[in-house]
């Protein structure tokens, strides 16, 4: 296996997915589980599936790396080639699992039978497949990754029915970054589709499963979620950018998408544990807020003037009335949102903002956060044609698009009877949706000076803006 480690840490720094910032020291090997291939694939020596962490980082991390191991001359997705390796004395090719059929086949009937695996060894992990009750698994026929940026990886696996017809395909995500608790994109998925929501695609299944930790112990997490994917449909990132190219008005659509969003909030708030939020709740969500401003002025430090403008916002969002705290979606933005034919808006990818923690993403949260996240990403529209055209562009089609939005927020609590926030006064929820609005580009301060560096602009204009705008007088 030691060579193995070498070829990754290698091969893991240039995965989108990865976490740290440098090439990693000498990968740990926390454990692994062995999946079984089919016999429809040939020249497959073994399917583990290693779970590595980088010890050596400043926040050491766990990553899920799926492994086919394939005879040397097999003809292998180059994308998904990692190196050759020895195994038993025989040179042979490893695979990046995804970009396997082998792997997402296995992976696929570990899910639909209900499977299980248990690693051999030392340090072995174990996984469970469990499908929703009541999906229909369909003959695999072949897989592909989806392309595009992604903390994670997606599988799209093409099926057949019976009668050999192309059925409604899978999406399977393979978390990248394993923590040990619950990840909130399958539970809360699960339980809206459980709770019979049309705003998340059908599930199908779920991968959990337990590894040893060596800081942490016995750790237990998701390791792949299953869904039914919605083939040729665009998320609501290209289109709002084409309509606000085009000029075209988005007020109707952005109205809808404030509907569904209420839609949903609606749900988990039913389904879901709700919180009244105390004093002390609220002021440690205004201190995440002010310890994440810190984070933001060491990636852009411009920001330490903007120091006191910041506080003045989060102060009156301290002291104003908060809303009931339930689950929501957690890193909210117009690429988390299909428009799907017959359908209308389907939400996506409820893991939550990737840099912060799973136990505060996985406690009920305030629903402004969300309504916040879609205010930015109207915005961003705006700033990436700006960034595009050297100059400020669309910048009303933003706030039309805006105000639309909260208005079909507002209009779908109440046609669905639903209370949140109604018994708090205008100003209070006012207050609370600037602090988050600002937390948000603050957030996306880091994250662009992080990823995306030519887009940092774009926050850091906007975290001026909200600071001017709102500033007291
Ligand atoms: N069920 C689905 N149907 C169609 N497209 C999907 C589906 N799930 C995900 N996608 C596409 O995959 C992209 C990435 O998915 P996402 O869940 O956001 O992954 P990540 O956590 O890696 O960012 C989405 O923006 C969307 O375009
Ligand atoms: O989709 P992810 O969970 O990976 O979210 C991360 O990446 C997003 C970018 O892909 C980032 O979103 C930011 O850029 C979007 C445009 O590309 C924009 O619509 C969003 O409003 C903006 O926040 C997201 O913040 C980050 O967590």
């Amino acid at each position: 296996m030691s060579e193995v480690l070498d070829l990754l840490s290698d091969w893991l720094p240039n995965q989108r997915w990865f976490a740290g910032e440098s090439r990693p020291g000498r990968l740990e090997l926390l454990g692994s589980y062995q999946l079984r291939a089919s016999e429809h694939d040939s020249g497959v020596r073994m399917i583990t599936v290693a779970l590595v962490r980088d010890a050596a980082a400043e926040r050491p991390q766990t990553y899920q790396v799926p492994l086919v191991v394939r005879d040397i001359d097999a003809d292998v997705e180059p994308l998904g080639y990692i190196g050759a390796a020895t195994e038993h004395g025989d040179r042979a090719a490893l695979v990046d699992g995804p970009h396997d059929p082998a792997f997402a086949r296995a992976l696929m009937g570990l899910i639909a039978d209900e499977g299980s695996s248990i690693g051999a060894g030392e340090g072995a992990a174990e996984a469970y497949g469990q499908p929703m009750p009541g999906a229909h698994a369909h003959r695999f026929a072949s897989s592909r990754v989806l392309s595009g940026e992604q903390s994670n990886t997606s599988i799209i696996c093409d099926l057949r029915d019976d009668d050999g017809e192309l059925a409604v395909p899978l999406i399977i995500k393979v978390f990248r970054t394993l923590h040990g608790g619950d990840n909130p994109d399958v539970t809360l998925q699960t339980a809206l589709a459980a709770a019979g929501s049309l705003r998340v695609p059908p599930t199908f299944g779920q991968v959990s499963g337990t590894w040893h930790d060596p800081d942490a112990g016995e750790l237990q997490g998701h390791f792949a979620f299953a869904q039914e994917f919605f083939a040729g449909v665009e998320d609501a990132w290209r289109v709002a950018l084409r309509a606000a190219e085009a000029g075209d008005d988005f007020s109707q659509l952005a109205h809808s998408l404030g509907e569904a969003t209420a839609e949903v909030h609606a749900t988990l708030a039913r389904v879901m544990p709700q919180v009244a939020p105390d004093q002390d709740d609220v002021d440690e969500a205004v201190e995440q807020m002010r310890a994440r401003f810190g984070v933001a002025v060491r990636e852009l430090p411009e920001l330490e003037s903007l120091v006191d403008a910041v506080d003045d916002v989060y102060e009156r969002a301290r002291r104003a009335t908060w809303p009931s705290l339930q689950r929501i979606h957690g890193d909210y933005h117009l690429g988390q949102v299909l428009a799907v034919p017959d359908r209308g808006w389907v939400l996506l990818d409820f893991e939550g903002e990737p840099l912060r923690s799973l136990a505060e993403r996985n406690s009920p949260d305030v629903p402004q956060r969300d309504l916040a996240g879609m205010l930015r990403s109207f915005d961003y529209v705006s700033g990436a044609l700006s960034v595009r055209a050297g100059r400020e562009v669309a910048r009303a089609w933003a706030d039309s698009a805006r105000a639309s939005f909260l208005q079909g927020y507002t209009d779908g609590l109440a046609a669905l009877g639903a209370q949140s926030g109604a018994e708090i006064g205008a100003e209070d929820i006012e207050s609370v949706l600037v602090a988050y609005e600002l937390d948000k580009a603050i957030y996306e301060v880091i994250y662009e000076a992080r990823h995306r560096p030519d887009w940092l602009t774009i926050p850091a204009l906007a975290v001026r803006r909200l600071t001017e705008r709102h500033a007291r007088h």
